[in-house]
């Protein structure tokens, strides 16, 4: 079984899986029925004929919990081999959004969970392994063997999108380094699982006006930040946060990854990088932040982040918000 030769597998049925993402939480199910019921799950189910598998997302998830989901992306593959030859094969979807309340029907209950409170132990035992990765902005694609529902056999292959940006640092000579730890969404979740003490960790936000101008805006992770004053330091008038959308499109991360370095991905130079003056005062050395994903931490010199961000193209305002 384990000799699968998973390149030229051709599968029994295809189905899709949708996970809604929003403000911290996702929407899972405790699933009613059919394969995996009693199971914590995403709405997901087979593909109908002439179905596309986002189609099939959308639809299971409305027939499912009703809810109608918005700004949907596939973020990943699933193969499923059954050891009594059954063969299905799973494509994994986000979305930032849904229209709606979710509802309890025959098939699911929903339950709106939060990210750093995922269930695992409850679910199929492969998730534990991919959705982490999914969730801090990671593709995947994830093959694995069960005998009924105990899973005896999983390989993951896994896209790295902080690939690029070592790459960069590497070429600029800047050495960092970098600490593996659970996803994070917030300052505090990030400070439990905090293995570097030596500088400023930072918190960041990409906000934009009314007029559409966007910034990316760092600063020390306990500064308190108001948005309207923010605004008249920076010129910028009324702002608000950008769109997960808008964030994916222009700096190339996951809400909860924001960070300095994400400003390597705004090629065209549209995004105005506002970096907190305290943080390259005398006597800071280093400070740490996500490298494109929230699963790490980053320790970078701060003359070296100046030198990154000058090498991308950017030109920073820097603002001293003890004035
Ligand atoms: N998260 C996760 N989902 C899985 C795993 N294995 C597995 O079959 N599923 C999902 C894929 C499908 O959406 C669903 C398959 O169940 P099903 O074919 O009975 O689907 P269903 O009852 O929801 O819907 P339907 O096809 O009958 O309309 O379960 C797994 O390991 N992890």
């Amino acid at each position: 079984m384990s000799e699968i030769d998973w390149a030229s597998w051709t599968p029994t049925e295809v189905s899709a899986l949708l996970f809604v993402v929003r403000g911290g939480q996702v929407l899972l199910i405790r699933k009613k029925r059919g394969l995996g019921a009693g199971k914590i799950n995403a709405p997901g189910g087979r593909l109908e004929p002439g179905e596309t598998p986002a189609d099939a997302a959308v639809r299971e998830t409305r027939e499912e919990v009703g809810v109608v989901p918005s700004a949907v992306r596939e973020r990943g593959e699933l193969r499923f081999q059954f050891t009594d030859g059954y063969k299905l094969q799973c494509f994994v979807f986000s979305a930032d959004d849904c229209e709606g309340e979710p509802v309890e029907t025959d098939e699911a209950l929903p339950i709106w969970t939060r990210l750093n409170a995922i269930p695992y132990d409850e679910m199929w035992a492969d998730d534990r392994e991919w959705l982490p990765l999914m969730l801090s902005g990671r593709r995947f694609f994830a093959c694995s063997i069960f005998d009924g529902e105990r899973m005896v056999d999983l390989s993951l292959d896994v896209q790295d999108p902080a690939e690029p940006l070592f790459e960069h640092l590497r070429a600029l000579g800047i050495a960092t380094e970098t600490v593996s730890h659970p996803p994070v969404f917030t300052v505090d979740e990030a400070k439990q699982h905090r293995a570097q003490h030596d500088g400023p960790h930072v918190k960041n936000l990409f906000l934009r006006n009314k007029k559409g101008a966007m910034w990316l805006v760092t600063v020390h992770e306990d500064r308190p930040i108001d948005l309207r004053d923010l605004g008249k330091r920076l010129g910028a008038g009324n702002l608000s946060f950008g769109s997960p959308e808008r964030l994916r499109t222009y700096l190339g991360v996951e809400p909860g990854s924001v960070t300095p370095l994400a400003i390597l991905n705004d090629r065209d130079r549209v995004v105005t990088m506002a970096l907190d003056a305290s943080l390259f005062r005398d006597g800071v050395s280093n400070i740490h932040c996500h490298p494109l994903t929230n699963d790490r931490t980053t320790s970078i010199g701060s003359a070296d982040l100046l030198r990154f961000v000058a090498s991308t193209g950017h030109d920073p305002v820097l603002v001293d918000f003890d004035v």
